[in-house]
Parts: structure tokens; sequence; C-alpha cells
């Protein structure tokens, strides 16, 4: 259970509640505090959270394997393009900034995204999670460390050429504004200049798997499976 818990002991006051929630850092907010467990402030965490990385370029397919993913191995998926899309919708004080951003193709600031990943992580129930088109910038994988606490476990990157990543895109016929060709030719640049460099730091961090993501959907998942089913039979997972 990921959720901070409301109902607490009547017996502690609303300013000691205060107090400890402000000295509360982010990570231990998602996690387990033993000392505070024991005043009954938090709910007891039961696992470590397991982060899963989903990368790649427009169009490479990591929606479609994350449904298959949660399907098989029972994660919780978060896009982090959905997350933003649903800023848009809800017209929030950053719907604006974002859309225009999504629109350029360009990268929306960090601390924006990760607050957002963060709301979700807090919400769900799950412990396994999938995050997915995230992160995109050095930026971005930096401040997801600093201000969530910790690394991913498993880095997917979904290899695609480019051709392939242009036709599913322009095929996908869901309404979205940076489907069309003039945009997605700046996702690819955004991609290989700022995205390409994480990947490769978690090559050489040795948490890299990289999928040949061509082929039908089906086939692109047997790369897949063999990945977490691994870690399944570890205490971890
Ligand atoms: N293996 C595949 N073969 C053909 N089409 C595919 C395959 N996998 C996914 N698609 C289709 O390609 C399109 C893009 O896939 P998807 O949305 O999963 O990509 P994505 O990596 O999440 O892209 P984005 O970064 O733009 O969100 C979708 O219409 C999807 O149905
Ligand atoms: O971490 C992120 C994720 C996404 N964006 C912006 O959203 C679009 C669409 O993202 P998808 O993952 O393809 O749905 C992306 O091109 C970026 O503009 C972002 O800024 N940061
Ligand atoms: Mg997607």
């Amino acid at each position: 259970m990921w959720r901070r818990v409301a109902s607490l002991s009547s017996s502690i006051s609303s300013s000691f509640l205060a107090q400890t929630a402000s000295r509360l850092n982010t990570w231990e907010s998602l996690t387990t505090g033993i000392a505070q467990q024991a005043k009954g402030v938090i709910a007891p965490k039961e696992k470590t959270p397991f982060i899963t990385f989903v990368l790649g370029g427009p169009g490479s397919g990591k929606g479609t394997q994350c449904i298959k993913i949660v399907e098989t191995f029972g994660f919780a998926h978060l896009s982090a393009g959905d997350l933003l899309r649903r800023e848009i919708a809800s017209k929030s004080a950053d719907g604006a900034m974002i859309l225009n951003t999504i629109k350029e193709g360009k990268i929306v600031p960090s601390q924006v995204t990760v607050k957002l990943i963060q709301k979700e992580m807090e919400l769900s129930d799950n412990h396994k999670f999938l995050i997915d088109g995230f992160p995109r910038t050095e930026e971005n994988r930096v401040s997801f460390e600093q201000i969530i606490g910790v690394e991913p476990n498993v880095v997917l990157f979904f290899d695609c050429p480019e051709e392939e990543m242009v036709k599913r895109v322009l095929n996908r016929n869901e309404g979205r504004v940076d489907d069309n060709l003039e945009t997605i030719k700046k996702r690819l640049t955004v991609f290989q200049a700022l995205s390409l460099p994480v990947i490769n730091y978690y090559s050489e961090k040795g948490k890299l798997y990289t999928i040949k993501a061509i082929g039908t959907e089906d086939e692109i998942f047997e790369q897949v499976r063999p990945i977490f089913a691994a870690f399944e039979k570890r205490p971890s997972l």
C-alpha cells in the first residue's frame, strides 16, 4: 500500500502531524519509516518499489507493450505522456504550457512531470511500476532520482527503425496533437539528442534491456516476457 494514511490516532495532535509531514522527504512519503509506523503516522508499506522505465522513440510500441506487461505481470502503468495529456484535459495551471510543449515535440520541465508521476505512485496500491516514456532527458533522470529518491530496477528500450516509427505514428489515429509529420520529425530529433544519452547511461549501469521492436506485437512481447519472468523468481518482485 503506497498511499499515506489519513485516519490517524486521535491522540496525535494536528500540529504534530503537520510537523511530521513536513519533515518527511518525498521518498519517505512513499516508503516505510519504521519510526513513523511505530507512532502510527504512516501505513506500513509491504514491499520495496520495483521500478521499470520504458523507453523508445515515438511510435516504437511502448504503450502497446506496457498493456501486455500489465496483463501478464500485474504492474501499474504510468505513462508520462498520458499524465501530461490529462493535465491539458483538466485545464490545470500548467495545461497550456504542456500543450504547446507537446505540439512542438519538446520536453516538459522535469519538475512538472516528476510531480505527476510521484502523485500517481503515492496513490497506487501496487509496488510494481512501469513508467512509460520517462525519463526522456538526463535532466529528467536526475530530477526523478532526486525527488523520488530511487533508481529503476529495469530499463526497457524498444529499438525501432525510424521509418517504422513514423509509419506507426501516422497510422495511430487517436487524435493526438503530435501525430503529424512535422511534430514527429521534431520528436525524432529530440529523441536522438536528449533521450539516447539516458539509454546509454542505463546501458553502462547494466540495467538496460534492448528489445528489437519490429514484428508483430506478440512477437515483440516474447522478447519482453522472459525479462520479467526472471525477475518474478526473485523475492524483490
Ligand atoms: N508491433 C507493432 N506492429 C505494428 N504496429 C504497432 C506495433 N506495436 C504498436 N503498434 C501500433 O503503433 C502505434 C504506436 O504504438 P504505441 O502507441 O504503443 O507507441 P509508443 O511508443 O507508446 O508511442 P508514443 O511515444 O508516441 O506514445 C499504435 O497505433 C499501435 O497500435
Ligand atoms: O516525460 C515526458 C513524457 C512526455 N513528454 C511530452 O509528451 C509527448 C508525448 O509523450 P508520449 O510518451 O509519446 O505519449 C512528448 O513528445 C513530449 O512532448 C514530456 O515532455 N516528458
Ligand atoms: Mg505511448
